[in-house]
């Protein structure tokens, strides 16, 4: 699987997932700015791929921090940090990333060189990290899954949303890895077709039999009993299991209850948010009405507006379950989630 960013040299290399799949080519990230615009721009996108990346685009600030006075030097970086936090409000794994490069910085030697060096070796170890941390959550995930399954997932929660293998994705990949004779159905997922761009690239690119189906076509696949089970990710799950994740995830879990279709979400503990005590406090990002009104060369009626919030909460109690990497949480959520979480340092 290509990489979804890596370090060359000093230079944070992202893969511009909206070129996807036509085309395979990278930013080359020379400044956290550049970072910022590839996160804005969905060029990287997925919870943790954000929160990687952020963590990467923090390193590339404090490069270009020059004040010699440490105290001086702590302040601009922390002001960097809260530029960085507010690309998008809704995948927590951002602020989480930022908060964990914001702590090393408070405890860092005060030598520019190697303070620089930690903060590094911090981002490379976020990135690796994250990879074990799905392959560990797609191990505990298969044993969920079917000896022959037909498996519907929402956005794409695969390797490019992910330091790679993904979250929901990497349930898919642990499960055909057992042997399991596995097939895909990847929601389209509109506006920015993450699922017919991304996620079926993914899969044919392993070798998953994937159909892709436009987003309204979920009720009338599980009328017929075309799905198994659903598996997705998530930005941000409240403390009581509330999650939220790409728009249209909500239909797709209300579905999957109407016709007895266990419906799953994929997450690293790092995308639960304790602080946050229920879906309707977490932040929806609003984005440009254009994504909606133009589409494959046409466009809406001109005139028409539209709305287009980039996620919705799903209410836990439409969740059957939450895989992580420690583990498979069940309702109620508020306890399990609260266990998993003291049990983590994250
Ligand atoms: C593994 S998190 C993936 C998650 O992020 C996606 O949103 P976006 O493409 O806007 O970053 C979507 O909600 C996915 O489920």
């Amino acid at each position: 699987m290509i990489p979804t960013l890596y370090w060359q040299d000093d230079v944070v290399m992202i893969l511009d997932q909206r070129k996807l799949p036509a085309r395979t080519t990278f930013i080359a990230c020379r400044d956290m700015k550049r970072v910022i615009y590839c996160i804005k721009t969905l060029a990287v996108r997925g919870a943790p791929a954000i929160g990687v990346a952020a963590a990467m685009g923090l390193v590339l600030a404090a490069k270009a921090v020059k004040l010699k006075d440490p105290a001086k030097w702590a302040e601009r970086f922390r002001a960097q940090a809260e530029v960085m936090r507010a690309a998008r409000p809704t995948a927590v794994n951002l602020g989480w990333a930022v908060d964990r490069m914001l702590a090393l910085v408070a405890g860092a030697p005060e030598d520019p060189a190697e303070r620089l060096a930690l903060l590094r070796r911090e981002s490379e170890m976020m990135l690796a990290e994250d990879v074990a941390i799905n392959r560990a959550m797609g191990r505990h995930g298969a044993k969920l899954v079917p000896k022959r399954a037909t498996i519907l997932t929402h956005c794409n929660a695969g390797s490019l949303a992910t330091g790679g293998y993904g979250t929901a994705l990497g349930v898919v990949r642990a499960a055909a890895e057992a042997g399991k004779q596995i097939k895909v159905i990847a929601d389209e997922t509109r506006p920015l077709l993450q699922g017919a761009r991304l996620t079926a690239w993914e899969m044919v690119d392993e070798g998953i039999p994937v159909a892709v189906a436009v987003d309204g076509a979920v009720g009338a696949l599980m009328s017929k009993g075309l799905v198994d089970l659903c598996v997705v990710g998530a930005d941000r799950i409240a403390a009581n299991g509330d999650v939220a994740n790409k728009i249209g995830t909500f239909n797709v879990a209300l579905q999957a209850r109407r016709h007895g279709v266990p419906f799953y979400v994929a997450a690293p503990l790092s995308t639960v948010d304790m602080d946050t005590p229920s879906g309707d406090l977490i932040p929806i990002e609003e984005r440009d009405p254009a994504e909606v009104l133009a589409f494959a060369g046409s466009r809406a009626a001109p005139g028409a507006e539209a709305l287009n919030p980039a996620f919705d909460v799903t209410p836990n109690d439409l969740v059957s379950a939450i895989i992580t990497e420690v583990g498979v949480l069940r309702p109620p959520f508020n306890r399990s989630l609260a266990a998993a979480k003291a049990q983590s340092l994250t």
